[in-house]
């Protein structure tokens, strides 16, 4: 079997599309531009880069966005009373700051600084526990991509067995929810599980989120299986690659997402979706 491979790019640019539509129409109706603010302290070159795509998307789209950069050093109560002004302006609805913070910041306390109505990673403790009680308010944007991909591919959800590879609060809890809501048995995986392959192998879903390159080879997937990386890696010699092992592992599945080109830019597509979709909210 040869999967289907399931293009990021292409659902990406076309969400990205309707997004720029939608965004039009409300600047037509009520003069309001949707408005993100990305918070990026340190200097990992990898956050740049990410940072970098958030914002030319936004232009894309044609959405305000402002990119708020602080040297690694910097004083917590500076990014705090930054936060507190963006939680007060007017032009901006989303709030997004880069994750991982240095480790002389509280990343709890930033989020919960965050107001929860411009929370757009849907981080703050708030909208957490309102996507467990099963009314999201903005969900996390790379589960919220996973669903997206699971929804266009045309894969039923009810009653299949769905197994997640990593524990996070960006990706593996929140995607566990969303996997539960739409009716599949969830498995949540994580270092300290027994036999891993076990649970890979009954899988009829497979997020894989523990950010191991090549992790899953294809002895660890059942035939047919849906499969979705949520890994991005960088080798040594710069290349970048999930945690499955694309080459070998889409000779078994019935889908993948490839990495990259596939829910990197649906991570990125959805932070838009949830900026335009505060936006909205406000002008109603
Ligand atoms: N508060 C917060 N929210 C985030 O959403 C967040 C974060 N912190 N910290 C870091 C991770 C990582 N992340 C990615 C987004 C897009 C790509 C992406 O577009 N990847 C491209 C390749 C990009 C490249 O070439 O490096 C692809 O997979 O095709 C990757 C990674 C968002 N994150």
């Amino acid at each position: 079997m040869t999967a289907t491979i399931l293009d990021g790019n292409a659902l990406a640019k076309k969400l990205r599309a309707d997004f720029k539509t939608r965004a039009e129409a409300l600047l037509a109706s009520h003069g309001t531009r949707p408005g993100l603010a990305v918070i990026l302290v340190g200097e990992d070159a990898a956050s740049q880069v990410y940072v970098r795509n958030k914002v030319n998307a936004c232009a894309q789209a044609g959405f305000h966005s402002e990119k708020i950069l602080y040297a690694p050093d910097v004083e917590p109560q500076r990014v705090f009373s930054r936060i507190a002004e963006l939680n007060a302006d007017p032009k901006i609805h989303g709030i997004l700051v880069q994750l991982p913070l240095p480790k002389h910041f509280d990343s709890d306390a930033v989020l919960k600084a965050i107001c929860p109505g411009k929370d757009v990673d849907g981080f703050h403790a708030e909208n957490v526990g309102a996507l467990m009680q099963g009314h999201p308010r903005f969900i996390p944007c790379t589960p919220y991509g996973v669903m997206k991909f699971l929804a266009e591919a045309g894969i039923d959800l009810k009653g299949k067995e769905a197994v997640i590879l990593g524990r996070s609060n960006i990706v593996g809890k929140p995607m566990a929810m969303l996997l539960m809501q739409a009716s599949a048995t969830v498995t949540i995986c994580h270092s300290q599980t027994r036999d891993l392959a076990f649970h890979t192998r009954r899988a009829d879903i497979l997020v894989a989120a523990l950010g191991k390159p090549r992790f899953v080879t294809a002895g660890m997937v059942k035939p047919g299986a849906v499969v979705i990386d949520v890994g991005i890696n960088r080798l040594p010699d710069g290349k970048l690659c999930g945690d499955v092992d694309f080459a070998a592992v889409s000779e078994v599945a019935s889908a993948i997402t490839p990495v990259p080109g596939g829910v990197g830019p649906m991570t990125i597509t959805m932070l838009l979706a949830n900026t335009l979709e505060a936006a909205e909210r406000e002008a109603r």
